[in-house]
């Protein structure tokens, strides 16, 4: 952005938000940030990322700064090698499980350094439509929920929920909360079918029915039904664990959740609840033992951990480019799998002690990654429920077995579409081969040139091609990334912080 540009907007904005009556403090609450960053912005001091400019333009109601509302799109220039150091920021699916947790209490929750993503934002959209009040507190992060006396159940903002598959969670919290009511369908990647019956069958024991029509469930809770025995869970699912987990958090008894989901995110709610004063014994184990309480009404304050799918995609982004960096705040015993399969490769990388993330638990370490010549590994990659590789971090592996001498089998026996769109990596010159919806052979290594792609309808795959991009000689361009701004907060611009040249554009 040019320095007169800078200075233009700036104006635009103070112009703006004078026309409606505000102060710089004002608008500095309505966006999260200090009165000082607004100064700085009006000054055309500071460096605006289009997703601000838009939010400037959202919060001041004014056309003239919303710069037109098609999708984002990205150019990027490669080859890049990367320097420096760079955090990991606090992982979307605790922060959407912990929102939905948020509904169990009635008192105020503070929510530190959560991650500003898209589907955050749905889902805050989604409570501020059901009455709850949100706010950013500051430049960190910081999320304030305080739910209403009576959530307005019937006035569910439906579009904002059908974006994302998280509003399922809603179940859980909402059974003690009404006898009936109705949820649009979930929505999120579209990496095939992916069923809802094991929410369903969890629930149940709680006394809640559950009938799809066309567009909504419809939900019915008969209070006087209870857990007479253990909940034993027919796939070990993150989200259907924290479902269970948060109906059994105001069940005044206690509830053993069997096969449950002990993946990182389960962790953070597990936390969470116990802060609000509901017993969890087994947090990390398969069986979760949960005494809850009738009411909760306390003010709370958590720390979600680091994200362990972004630490993942750093470290595939300093492989791919074969670059330098140390990458701060990794969650290590949630990559421990991932880390071992890329030493059998050959990857060359250092790491820090060991030390606690602000939830007290979980261990976090600083890596350091360093050049290395990778081959491809001798079995198939393939991931499981935790402790095993995780599901999210397998696309990671394409683009990483794309740069590695030799054949790599990639084996996604979770979601039915999603090994599919690795394959859009051949566009990029990749050699990548199908042999059935779940299995692609990667051979390499590649030498990727660039091109344009727009981004499958799934998060991981399309952070992949943008990684190989970074590594592509020549120009990309990755079209329409709202599904990559859903999981990741101001990824371009913290790649570019690192040395990559990647400008973001819409179509005006
Ligand atoms: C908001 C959130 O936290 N989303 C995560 C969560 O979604 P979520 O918990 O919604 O995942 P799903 O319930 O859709 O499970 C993913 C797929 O795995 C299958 N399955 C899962 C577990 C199992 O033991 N057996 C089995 O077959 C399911 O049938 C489904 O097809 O978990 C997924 C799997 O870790 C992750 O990709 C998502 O990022
Ligand atoms: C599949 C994913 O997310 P969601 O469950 O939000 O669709 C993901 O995070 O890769």
């Amino acid at each position: 952005m040019s320095e007169g540009y800078k200075d233009r907007i700036g104006l635009l904005i103070r112009d703006a938000r004078k026309h409606r009556g505000l102060t710089q403090q004002q608008l500095a609450e309505r966006l999260g940030t200090s009165q000082s960053a607004v100064n700085r912005i009006e000054r055309g001091q500071q460096n605006l990322s289009l997703e601000m400019i838009a939010r400037i333009g959202t919060a001041l109601d004014s056309e003239i700064v919303a710069l037109g509302a098609g999708p984002v799109h990205l150019r990027i220039t490669g080859p890049t090698t990367l320097s420096g150091e760079i955090e990991v920021k606090t992982s979307k699916n605790a922060g959407v499980a912990l929102l939905c947790g948020s509904l169990l209490n009635k008192g105020r929750t503070v929510l530190r350094r959560v991650a500003r993503i898209e589907e955050v934002n749905r889902l805050l959209e989604v409570l501020g439509s059901l009455g709850v009040q949100t706010r950013w507190l500051n430049d960190e992060n910081d999320l304030e929920i305080i739910p209403p006396k009576q959530l307005k159940l019937d006035d569910i903002d439906e579009e904002a929920a059908r974006r994302t598959r998280s509003v399922i969670m809603f179940l859980g919290p909402l059974l003690h909360r009404a006898d009936s009511f109705a949820l649009p369908y979930a929505g999120g990647c579209n990496l095939g079918t992916r069923t809802v019956e094991p929410h369903m069958a969890a629930l149940r024991p709680f006394g809640l029915d559950v009938v799809a029509t066309e567009r909504q469930y419809h939900a019915k809770v008969d209070a006087s039904v209870v857990p007479g025995r253990p909940i034993v869970l027919s796939e070990r699912g993150d989200t259907v664990t924290e479902n269970a987990l948060m109906a059994a958090a105001l069940h005044p008894g206690t509830t053993i959740i069997r096969n449950a989901s002990s993946n990182y995110m389960v962790q953070d709610l597990c936390f969470y609840l116990q802060k609000l004063g509901v017993e969890v014994e087994g947090i990390g184990t398969t069986t979760l033992t949960v005494t809850g309480v009738e009411n909760i009404d306390v003010d709370v304050d958590y720390a979600p951990s680091e994200d362990p799918i972004e630490a993942m995609s750093l470290l595939a982004a300093a492989i791919v480019t074969k670059s330098e960096i140390t990458i701060k705040r990794v969650p290590i015993e949630f990559l421990e799998i991932e880390l071992a399969t890329l030493e059998t490769m050959g990857f060359e990388y250092e790491r820090s002690e060991e030390y606690a993330a602000r939830n007290g638990h979980t261990r976090l370490v600083d890596l350091t990654t360093y050049p290395s010549e990778l081959t491809a590994p001798r079995d198939k990659i393939h991931p499981l429920p935790f402790p095993g590789l995780n599901i999210d971090n397998l696309p990671f592996f394409a683009v990483i077995a794309a740069v590695a001498t030799g054949q790599t089998l990639l084996h996604d026996w979770v979601y039915e579409n999603r090994a599919i769109y690795l394959t859009e990596l051949s566009k990029l010159g990749g050699n990548v081969k199908l042999l059935d919806p779940h299995r692609v052979m990667i051979e390499g290594p590649t030498h990727f040139s660039g091109t344009e792609i727009v981004c499958p309808p799934a998060l991981r795959p399309s952070v992949v091609l943008l990684l190989a991009m970074l590594a592509a000689k020549g120009t990309s361009v990755l079209r329409s990334t709202y599904v990559i701004a859903r999981g990741y907060e101001d990824l371009a611009e913290r790649l570019n912080e690192l040395g990559a040249s990647i400008e973001s554009f819409r179509d005006i």
